[in-house]
């Protein structure tokens, strides 16, 4: 069947353009982010995060990432989780939150920062439930979504991550989910919120244009021993004979076409 994309030699982000031509459009994320060029502008606010009633639902392996569900209950869902502020008009709902990352050494990050790769990248999917009545809706229109980037660099230990490291063995395969409840991804936060942020699109087919990128410029330490446990994830599902590691599930840096990056700070 038709839109099997992934980030092989024949599958992979150079050929994505095939079945998907926005790969070729004008905002595709992710870029290589130039700090000399970002413009700082005095006008953009903090953002400000709201994780506080943050519940997850389940973790799960979707042949491409490691996604943590967000609950949608109806209980969850009058809780707010939501990132505002910033370069944003109103409040974004977090939908789920994935992450990217390398083989061994440092690279696996999406944005670069000033050619710099990171060991891997955290994103936090947000949705404008202010102006759209589904993350579907909001999915397609060009301020429909929000996604906070998270550098992440290899150091000493990053405690809040060990309950999704944990869990990896439990949805090794494509197409695997596990129940995980109550993870608050505020521990996953540096204790700077200091950002760039840029008009940008999702980073994996569809590529839909319709994401405010906000890119955090300080990383968060992890362990080797924590990303090791990621590359135990495969891209492939049981069933399937080829049993594929799931690393370096990453897009390159995507041509800026005169978009400005805006920095939160001087
Ligand atoms: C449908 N959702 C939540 C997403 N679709 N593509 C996503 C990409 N992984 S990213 N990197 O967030 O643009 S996230
Ligand atoms: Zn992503």
């Amino acid at each position: 069947t038709g839109n099997q994309w992934g980030y092989g030699e024949e599958d992979g982000p150079s050929s994505w353009y095939k079945d998907y031509p926005i790969a070729e459009g004008a905002r595709q994320s992710p870029i290589n982010i130039a700090p000399e060029e970002a413009v700082y502008d005095h006008g953009l606010p903090p953002i400000s995060l709201h994780y506080d009633n943050c519940t997850s639902t389940n973790i799960s392996n979707n042949g491409h990432s490691v996604v943590v569900d967000r609950c949608e209950c109806d209980r969850c869902s009058s809780l707010l989780t939501v990132i505002q502020g910033g370069p944003l008009e109103n409040a974004y709902r977090l939908k789920q939150f994935h992450f990217h990352w390398g083989g061994k050494g440092c690279h696996g990050s999406e944005h670069t920062v000033a050619g710099k790769t990171y060991t891997s990248e955290l994103h936090l999917v947000h949705w404008n439930a202010a102006k759209y009545s589904s993350f579907a809706e909001a999915a397609v229109a060009p301020d429909g979504l929000a996604v906070l980037g998270v550098f992440l660099e290899i150091g000493d230990e990053r405690g809040g991550l060990n309950k999704i490291t944990d869990s990896l063995y439990m949805v090794k395969f494509k197409g695997t989910v596990t129940d995980f409840r109550d993870f608050n991804p505020n521990c996953l936060l540096p204790s700077s919120l200091k950002y760039w942020t840029y008009p940008g699109s999702l980073t994996t087919p569809p590529l839909y244009e319709s994401v405010t990128w906000i890119v955090l410029t300080e990383p968060i330490c992890v362990s080797e021993k924590q990303m090791g446990k990621f590359r135990t994830l495969l891209f492939n599902s049981e069933e399937e004979e080829q049993r594929t590691r799931m690393e370096n599930n990453f897009r390159p840096p995507q041509p800026l076409k005169g978009r400005t990056v805006r920095a939160s700070f001087k």
